[in-house]
């Protein structure tokens, strides 16, 4: 640390974001702080009439090559580098006639936005900056000297610093140092991955991943973690709970946002102009799906599929959101709602239940689309490419005596879709598009088909009591018809066997099992028409 604190008295301004920019240059200058400045920005502060100077007359070099080069010289790096109190350095800045700078402002060409906004190759590599980056790293690096602001946000925060005591303060200095090389690290992170994407490559030697602070978080998935939420990384951004808005309620926990990211995911699995659908999601699980004419006979139809988990849950919708189903889906306690958008009469009804969460998320994820899945584990990063597998009424095989009639293989591909986004292993029970039982998160696949069968039969006793189901009551109370799905092949017929029991006529699964021939001809035993599709849908 220097001896003294360093007073600011000259800056160097260069910013794509302009945002604030005059305001705080021209409270430097009432500060008596000399200004230097790149093109577009001296402009911009000349027009407010503040005297600056350009980096040329600095460097001694006009700005070249489509602004490739306007910073990058020994004039500025060596103003930046130079530690004060090193006799050396201090003989070298006065030998070459190098200025200190004592405050750099700076940030970078949008390279993000860019990259989101669609743009060419050729424009993605043009908003790659250079010469902010190098600055931004030296100035940190020499923090003991020099102030670095990356962030508008941090404008006021220097000036308060430099009336209060003359000078920023060391702390602050580190603090602001420490911001911005994550910042040029996360700049770098989204080239990298920018690039790695371009080339189809998955697994490049080094892998960064960044992200920007989107809100801190009272705590994480229980009350002794901390936790923040960081939203980047994807271009273009994907819709969902890291892009909605929140309308309304508490601030998100933790927890919310795992499981409403898992409650939205779900629902874009269907096609909005072909029907409405509900997810309600637990603990990043369903505990009922539904597809509808409209929104709130889907929810409906999802509600009853367990009643009693769906209290406090998630609940996501594929449509914007109206009055009827906004009433529907406030009867019960609920911590977030989230839609593409929402009517204005539905807005006025979830403002009854100040508490409820609402997010607008703007639009659908897109089900297919690329992307990669992050998971850590002790000393690393798991990483994959995202299951954007979709399983269509022509990617199926029919594997038994008896095809599916076309209602049963219509609840087989909504079955299926709905376990790609339930915990492994994973059984799911459909009738007429609604979920009847999930069975998730087991380490048998036979208990997972029991407990679906046993969230099927409180279904059914719900639907009947409720007097939603015309059908007369059957002695062992589950619902006919229903259709199972299995997110991977039954490696015994016992799995299958179960799911018979429970009453379902039809079942859908990868296949591949070792086995398959006696789990095929147990399906035939029971009449069951079976399915493969030749894709699982694993999901920890
Ligand atoms: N090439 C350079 O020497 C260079 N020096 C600064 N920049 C960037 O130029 C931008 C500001 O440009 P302008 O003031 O002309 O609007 C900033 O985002 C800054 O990070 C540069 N541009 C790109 O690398």
């Amino acid at each position: 640390m220097p001896d003294t604190e360093p007073v600011i008295r000259r800056a160097l301004i260069s910013v794509s974001d302009k945002t604030g920019v005059v305001d705080f240059a021209c409270e430097l200058a009432g500060l008596r702080v000399e200004l230097i400045s790149t093109g577009g920005t001296a402009s911009l502060l000349r027009e407010e009439n503040l005297i600056v100077h350009d980096i040329s007359e600095v460097t001694g070099f006009p700005e070249i090559m489509d602004g490739r080069v306007k910073t990058l010289h020994p004039k500025v790096h060596g103003g930046l580098l130079g530690t004060r109190d090193n006799p050396q350095h201090a003989q070298a800045m006065d030998q070459h006639d190098i200025a200190p700078i004592d405050l750099l402002v700076v940030n970078l060409y949008p390279f993000a936005q860019t990259v989101a906004q669609g743009a060419d190759f050729a424009t993605c590599i043009e908003n790659i900056d250079i010469g902010g980056p190098a600055m931004i790293r030296a100035a940190a690096k020499n923090h003991a000297h020099v102030t670095v602001v990356v962030d508008p946000a941090d404008y006021p925060l220097v000036l308060d610093e430099m009336r209060q005591h003359g000078h920023v303060r060391a702390g602050t200095r580190r603090a602001l140092a420490a911001k911005a090389y994550a910042r040029t690290a996360a700049y770098d992170a989204a080239v990298s991955t920018w690039f790695a994407d371009q080339l189809g490559e998955t697994a490049p030697k080094w892998r960064s991943f960044s992200g920007e602070l989107k809100q801190t978080l009272r705590y994480g998935e229980n009350a002794h973690q901390k936790a923040a939420f960081y939203v980047g990384g994807t271009s273009p951004a994907r819709p969902g709970v890291a892009t909605a808005r929140q309308v309304q309620g508490k601030e998100l926990s933790y927890n919310n946002i795992n499981d409403t990211d898992a409650a939205y995911e779900l629902v874009a699995e269907f096609d909005p102009s072909a029907s409405a659908a509900v997810a309600i999601i637990k603990h990043a699980n369903p505990c009922g799906v539904a597809l509808g004419d409209t929104l709130a006979e889907a929810y409906d139809k999802a509600l009853m599929s367990d009643r009693v988990s769906a209290f406090g849950g998630i609940i996501a919708a594929n449509r914007t959101l109206d009055a009827e189903a906004a009433a529907k889906m406030i009867e019960i306690f609920t911590e977030v709602i989230i839609a593409p958008d929402a009517d204005p009469e539905a807005l006025d009804i979830i403002a009854q239940k100040k508490n409820v969460r609402l997010l607008l998320a703007g639009g659908l994820p897109d089900p297919s689309a690329q992307g990669l899945h992050l998971r850590s584990v002790a000393g690393g990063l798991l990483v994959q490419t995202r299951d954007n597998g979709r399983i269509g009424r022509d990617d199926v095989r029919v594997v038994t005596r008896r095809a599916p009639t076309e209602r049963e293989l219509d609840d087989l591909i909504f079955a299926f879709r709905v376990c790609k986004h339930v915990k492994s292993n994973a059984i799911v029970y459909a009738r007429d598009g609604a979920t009847v039982g999930i069975g998730a998160g087991q380490m048998s696949r036979v208990d997972s088909a029991r407990i679906a069968a046993h969230k099927a039969e409180e279904s059914a006793r719900a639907k009947r009591e409720s007097g939603l189901d015309d059908e007369k009551p059957k002695p062992a109370e589950m619902p006919q018809g229903m259709v199972a799905a299995s997110d991977a092949f039954f490696p015994f017929p016992d799995g299958l066997l179960e799911t018979a029991k429970a009453g379902a006529t039809a079942v859908i699964q990868p296949g591949g099992a070792q086995r398959d021939d006696e789990v095929i001809a147990a399906a035939d035993e029971h009449d069951l028409a079976m399915v493969f599709t030749g894709m699982r849908h694993f999901r920890h």
